[in-house]
């Protein structure tokens, strides 16, 4: 199960974190985006070029410090098809150095238009009777609120395909409680309800150690409903972001893991990928501020939560 792939590189590594790779170009240095503009002029094509380059040299910082990377891919999309290549380019390079990826898209729709998200995130694609891995992503975020029918597409891939889910639970934005704090008529929440459901779904993707391949995102701004769904969905692994640039600290976070130190991970992206700014380096060492920042993180949260064990 791909979670348990996800818990074996966090607990080696003993290290909870995600790396988000949510790349606008004004993150760029310079030098990189002369160097792709150069090539490619000032285009579609040389801004993605510059975004991949970007992502890679983060990616060769990290890799031996951080078991994943998160990229969203409304960064890469605004780039037209030449950015939807560099996250492409992006996933398959991360995956070469042994990161788990979890792409960030959020996707929901009715149950067939959601198969093809699947084939297309998690699961391959038919080809003339030949099947073609599209993006290849380890798990992907989902919005659950069309209920079961976006689901279970998604569930049955997983279970084929050894891939994970994480769908949308409680979100760190400040207006996610105009929805989903709601209260239902048997006095649960919303977001109560939501996770409810991600434990449910998960029984069919049962892990080793105790958490299913549908996991929840519940944001690190919000660390009083993280210690209740970490209380209510004992199987259902938690994607956390909110840390750093939206103000969640480890303080905040330490509520989203279980005794054992496991049962989530921690996303941060701004935070990594603009970290030069905060450490008075310049933005030509973007990638050793940025593995400065991840050990930094890493040893913030462990500080707070102990060590990891299986
Ligand atoms: O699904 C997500 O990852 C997500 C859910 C949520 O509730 N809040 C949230 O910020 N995110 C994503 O997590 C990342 C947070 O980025 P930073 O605030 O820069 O660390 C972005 O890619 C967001 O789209």
């Amino acid at each position: 199960m791909a979670f348990d792939r996800l818990i074996d590189k966090i607990a080696e590594m003993q290290n909870p974190t995600v790396a988000g790779l949510d790349p606008k170009l004004d993150y760029v240095p310079e030098f990189i985006k002369e160097e792709c503009f150069a090539k490619y002029g000032k285009t579609l094509e040389g801004a993605a070029a510059a975004l991949f380059e970007f992502n890679k040299a983060l990616i060769d910082a990290l890799y031996e410090v951080v078991p994943a990377i998160k990229p969203q891919a409304a960064y890469y999309e605004m780039y037209g098809w030449q950015g939807v290549k560099a996250l492409a380019d992006t996933i398959a390079y991360a995956k070469s150095k042994g990161m788990f990826v979890i792409t960030d898209g959020k996707r929901n729709d009715i149950g067939t238009t959601m198969e093809a998200y699947a084939a297309a995130h998690l699961g391959s694609t038919t080809v003339a009777g030949e099947e073609v891995e599209a993006f290849g992503a380890d798990a992907l975020t989902v919005n659950g609120y069309l209920g079961t029918d976006g689901i279970k597409p998604l569930v049955n891939i997983c279970k084929s395909g050894d891939k994970g889910i994480f769908v949308l639970v409680k979100t760190s934005n400040p207006s996610s409680g105009e929805l989903q704090d709601k209260k239902l008529d048997d006095g649960t929440t919303v977001y109560e309800q939501m996770g409810k459901m991600c434990e449910e779904w998960g029984t069919e993707l049962e892990g080793k150690y105790g958490y299913s391949g549908v996991g929840a995102v519940v944001g690190a701004t919000y660390p009083e409903q993280l210690a209740e769904m970490r209380a209510k969905c004992p199987h259902t692994f938690f994607l956390v972001p909110g840390y750093g640039a939206q103000g969640g600290g480890a303080n905040d976070v330490k509520n989203a893991f279980d005794e054992n130190g496991l049962g989530a991970i921690i996303n941060s992206s701004r935070g990594i990928m603009c970290a030069w700014k905060k450490q008075g380096l310049t933005e030509n060492d973007f990638a050793k501020a940025a593995y400065n920042e991840a050990v930094r993180m890493r040893d913030e949260i462990i500080g707070c939560i102990g060590k990891i064990k299986k």
